[in-house]
């Protein structure tokens, strides 16, 4: 066997071999399955996007009519899960809430078949129509008041915002917040989808792969950076603040929360939709101050940072979309997680097709033949 270099967070090593997504780092193009995130972003609907990632074809209308039933009839969470989340302490961050959440569906759904295409389609509903339902009820709960049941008559993400609000969504915000969903979905090997997988490797369930990926989501090196933008916008306070703010932070060595990306070393592209999305959301609803600051924030880095290929991820632009929306900042990174959901799904299945368990080596730089010392000689 050869014996590969080490590389600190596996940089630029295959771990998996796929048909579900594609991305140019060096000219920001996304691909799902073959087609460019723009077009999906303008032309699909999120449900339709999740079959062709899950399935790997963009399905008829009656396939996608009864994936859109079959979700549809799924939204409601158990009384048993609702009671769970009842007992959750108000004050824990909703990302720990939907992993424990999602993990607890195992304990109703835990069969395991996973050779049986049934049982595959079955978990894949189930968990792309829960995860809102979960998310919703925990926000409401924690604020003392009783989930709503989904409304039947709503569609996926207008159903979402009708839960979270307990009204039913302006129409300009609901397909925004789908086309929100389609830019989130899915994005080749990054940590939650790698955390999946490997999960999915020793063949367990697929609520424990996505409670172990709803785990990894949220770092703030990845998903949660999503949250933390919108804290240090508010930090900065004004456009004035900009330049020494970011200058402090370069000098002190610490990251600016939404830029830099292992692969993109152009602007990402799903972050030029998102700002596109913002302004839509500005000009029927009003400016946001915190878009100016934003604004700046790019033009200053792309200053001290371009020529290291630092320019805003996916995570930088969506926070003000959410936060235009009535959004609460810490919902951010969970409705990330609602997309992701298929996303992880898609690789769940392609990992099932040709498994092998993931068991890498390790470089060893302990010591050995050390005597045991006895605890008085300590
Ligand atoms: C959905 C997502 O997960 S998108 C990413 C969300 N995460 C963030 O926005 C957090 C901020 N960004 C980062 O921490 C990083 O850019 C990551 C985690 C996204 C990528 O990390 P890596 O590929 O390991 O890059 P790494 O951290 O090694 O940085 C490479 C160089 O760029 C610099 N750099 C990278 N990102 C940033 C940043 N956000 N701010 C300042 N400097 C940065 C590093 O300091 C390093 O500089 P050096 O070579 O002079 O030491
Ligand atoms: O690809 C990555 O490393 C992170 C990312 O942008 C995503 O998961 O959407």
């Amino acid at each position: 066997m050869t014996v590969c270099e080490y590389k600190p967070g596996l940089e630029g090593i295959p771990a998996a071999q796929s048909s579900i997504s594609y991305v140019d780092g060096q000219k920001g193009i996304l691909e799902y399955r073959g087609i460019r995130i723009e077009e999906l972003a303008q032309k699909s609907t999120f449900l339709e996007t999740a079959y062709l990632l899950i399935w790997g074809e963009l399905p008829t209308k009656e396939e996608l009519q009864a994936f859109e039933e079959e979700v549809r009839l799924h939204r409601r969470i158990k009384y048993r899960i609702r009671d769970m989340m009842k007992c959750f302490p108000e004050s824990g961050h909703p990302m720990d809430a939907l992993q424990a959440s999602a993990a607890a569906l195992g304990l109703f759904y835990s069969r395991r078949d996973l050779t049986n295409p049934v049982y595959i389609r079955d978990a894949v509903v189930r968990l792309i129509a829960t995860i809102p339902t979960m998310v919703a009820a925990f926000q409401l709960m924690r604020k003392g008041n009783d989930p709503v049941k989904p409304r039947d008559d709503l569609d996926y993400s207008a159903n979402f915002l009708y839960m979270l609000n307990e009204k039913e969504p302006d129409a300009l915000a609901a397909k925004i917040f789908d086309v929100c969903l389609i830019l989130h979905v899915e994005h080749t090997m990054n940590a939650s989808t790698f955390s999946a997988r490997v999960t999915a490797s020793t063949l367990t369930d697929p609520y424990a792969v996505v409670a172990s990926a709803v785990g990894t989501l949220g770092g703030p090196l990845h998903g949660g950076a999503n949250e933390e933008v919108i804290q240090m916008l508010e930090e900065i306070g004004s456009v004035e603040n900009v330049r020494p703010y970011v200058e402090d932070r370069l000098l002190r060595k610490e990251k600016l929360m939404g830029f830099g990306h292992r692969v993109y070393k152009v602007k990402d592209p799903r972050a030029i939709i998102l700002q596109e999305l913002a302004e839509q959301l500005f000009a029927k609803f009003g400016a946001d101050k915190y878009y100016d600051i934003a604004q700046e924030m790019e033009r200053v880095v792309e200053e001290k940072l371009g020529h290291k290929g630092i320019y805003p991820n996916v995570d930088f632009y969506s926070g003000l979309v959410y936060r235009k929306m009535g959004i609460p900042t810490d919902l951010f990174t969970p409705i990330f997680a609602i997309a992701r959901v298929a996303g992880w799904l898609a690789h769940w299945k392609e990992q099932l097709e040709e498994n092998r368990i993931f068991r890498p080596t390790q470089v060893y730089n302990g010591r050995h033949s050390i005597a045991y010392t006895p605890i008085e000689q300590r």
